[in-house]
């Protein structure tokens, strides 16, 4: 099996990521992409694999639909910057990072109500906490955070533990999205049990792939978002087919990220028009591989985890 392995700095820090790295491999069916977060170690960074071996060796389940609606994501930037990003976007719906350490409540109501202005009031808005409050201060940032926006359409991830979110579910209004409460095979299940979300987050890679989130999303009970791990084109792909092929897709998803990305592993980005990505696969571009291949210290580093984590799967 062909491998390659790669490396493309952000635009924008995301999540303290400012560079995205990963390999590359083809098989029989096309290209998949593995490219766990690197503090992952290897058993997190199993269902990864198994994500990218799926899309390199079994064709896609069939798609129901030819485009994908997506949210522009708003980094944890000023006003002004957000207000260009979603003006610039195309995009009808706008995911806002909110409860960035280090920054305010007072920081997240000017870049949510930047969004708003850009968006008109048509437009749909959701933030996502990644986690960082605890219950009070969830329920006071929604509820601030639901004014600011002009009505907010959910709050991603408010609290990292699936009994707060259940809690802060019961005190606001605002619908709540389970996203780092779903990336292991089980998790969906407490998730439900505890009815501690109206929305479940689902992301090819960490759940192992796109047959996995299909069969999660038939047990949850519950309206799937698909949203990205901010991979290259070749990642994205696999995150656009499991929301072609889901019988229902009631949201935007969270796919529209290769734009926070400095390039690209192929000719024919899978970047937005008029609000949706088009359901197709682009393949790796020959000059873009050469171009982004990452130096010869990161490609041992991804060559000794890819065999450490292959003795796992
Ligand atoms: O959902 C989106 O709009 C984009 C993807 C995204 O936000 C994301 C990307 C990488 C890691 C974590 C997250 C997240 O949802 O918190
Ligand atoms: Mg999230």
């Amino acid at each position: 099996m062909s491998v390659h392995v790669w490396s493309v700095p952000m635009r924008t820090r995301f999540r303290g990521i400012t560079v995205r790295e990963g390999v590359l491999l083809e098989g029989p069916a096309g290209w998949g992409e593995f490219s766990p977060f690197l503090e992952y170690d290897a058993p997190v960074a199993a269902p990864w694999l198994q994500a990218a071996r799926e899309a390199a060796y079994e064709p896609w389940p069939e798609a129901v639909r030819d485009t994908v609606p997506v949210n522009v994501t708003v980094p944890a930037t000023g006003a002004d910057r957000a207000h260009r990003i979603v003006a610039a976007g195309g995009c009808r719906t706008a995911k806002v990072k909110v409860a960035e350490p280090g920054q305010t409540l007072g920081d997240d109501l000017a870049r949510v109500e930047a969004v708003r202005d850009a968006l008109g009031p048509d437009g749909r808005v959701r933030v996502d906490a990644n986690g960082g409050w605890d219950v009070d201060a969830a329920v006071e940032a929604v509820r601030a955070l639901d004014r600011a926006a002009g009505g907010l359409e959910y709050v991603e991830q408010p609290c990292a533990s699936v009994e707060d979110l259940a809690a802060v579910r019961r005190l606001v209004d605002v619908p709540v999205a389970a996203d780092e409460s779903i990336r292991r095979a089980e998790d969906p299940y407490r998730v439900r049990d505890l009815a501690a979300a109206d929305v479940a987050v689902l992301k090819v890679q960490p759940l192992g792939g796109v047959r996995a989130c299909l069969r999660i999303a038939a047990d949850i009970g519950l309206p799937v978002v698909v949203s990205s791990a901010l991979e290259s084109s070749v990642g994205i792909a696999a995150g656009v087919a499991l929301a072609a092929a889901l019988p229902e897709l009631p949201y935007a998803c969270g796919l529209a990220t290769v734009q926070l990305l400095t390039d690209d592993l192929v000719a024919d980005p899978l970047l937005p028009v008029d609000g949706a990505l088009p359901v197709r696969r682009p393949v790796p571009d020959p000059a873009a591989l050469r171009r982004l291949a990452a130096d010869p210290e990161r490609t041992a580093h991804w060559t000794e985890r890819l065999a450490a984590v292959e003795d796992l799967v």
